[in-house]
């Protein structure tokens, strides 16, 4: 898929129950950029992040992701996105290859494109996806995020679990994800990842959304 989208964010608001999550936000972000989202526990970094998968509907606002809007043209946005959750909801016995398989399926892709996900992360086809361990679970959930060839890459705390070896591996796979013109959004706990990536940084707190540069101001 032909990649070079801009993503952009107009006047997003979002409550949690009494919480202002996100209070009237617009941000863009051009093809090839990283934006790195950091914060405290409860701050609405995976809510957000739901937004921005269409998983929940802002309160107020808009997305596109070049001229997809993300409830005006739902497929057509679906398609532009790969979405790294922070934890595999699936609790079936399938192997590695079966599991990125059935989503191939659903997105017309070939079974060799699978296998070389699979090698580039290196799990094993036959391995079962119920015994990987939380770094390989998130390698998984990163083949899944990637091999669709999205345009917008959305990860939840993508470094949980990965040991140094597979740190840099993915930022290897994100610059070179980069590189093509693909843009991306990561939330993080991991200030280290987050200062070696470079990137648009906002710390996310009380439903404002502030940039490195303002709150290095503040
Ligand atoms: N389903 C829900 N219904 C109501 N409130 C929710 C729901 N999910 C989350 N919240 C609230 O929204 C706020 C933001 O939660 P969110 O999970 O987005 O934070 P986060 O920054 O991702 O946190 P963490 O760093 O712990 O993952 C929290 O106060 C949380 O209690």
């Amino acid at each position: 898929m032909e990649k070079n989208k801009r993503v952009q964010m107009k006047q997003l608001s979002k409550k949690r129950g009494d919480q202002t999550i996100i209070r009237n936000w617009s941000a863009h972000l051009h093809a090839g950029e990283i934006a790195i989202v950091v914060g405290p526990n409860g701050a609405g970094k995976s809510t957000i992040t739901k937004m921005l998968t269409g998983e929940l509907k802002p309160d107020a606002g808009d997305i596109w992701v070049g001229s997809a809007h993300v409830s005006k043209n739902p497929l057509l946005y679906r398609k532009q996105i790969g979405y790294m959750p922070d934890k595999l909801n699936m609790d079936i016995s399938l192997t590695c290859f079966e599991f990125l398989s059935y989503y191939a399926s659903l997105y017309g892709k070939k079974q060799s494109v699978v296998t070389s996900w699979l090698r580039r992360v290196e799990l094993e086809p036959k391995q079962s996806i119920k015994k990987l361990s939380k770094g390989m679970t998130q390698r998984l959930l990163l083949a899944r995020a990637l091999f669709t060839d999205p345009s917008f890459l959305i990860l939840d705390e993508p470094t949980n679990g990965l040991d140094q070896h597979w740190l840099q591996e993915l930022k290897e796979i994100l610059t070179s994800f980069q590189q093509t013109g693909g843009t991306i959004w990561i939330t993080t706990h991991d200030e280290s990842f987050a200062q070696s990536l470079e990137g648009k940084t906002w710390r996310l707190q009380n439903g404002e959304m502030i940039s490195a540069h303002e709150w290095s101001c503040l």
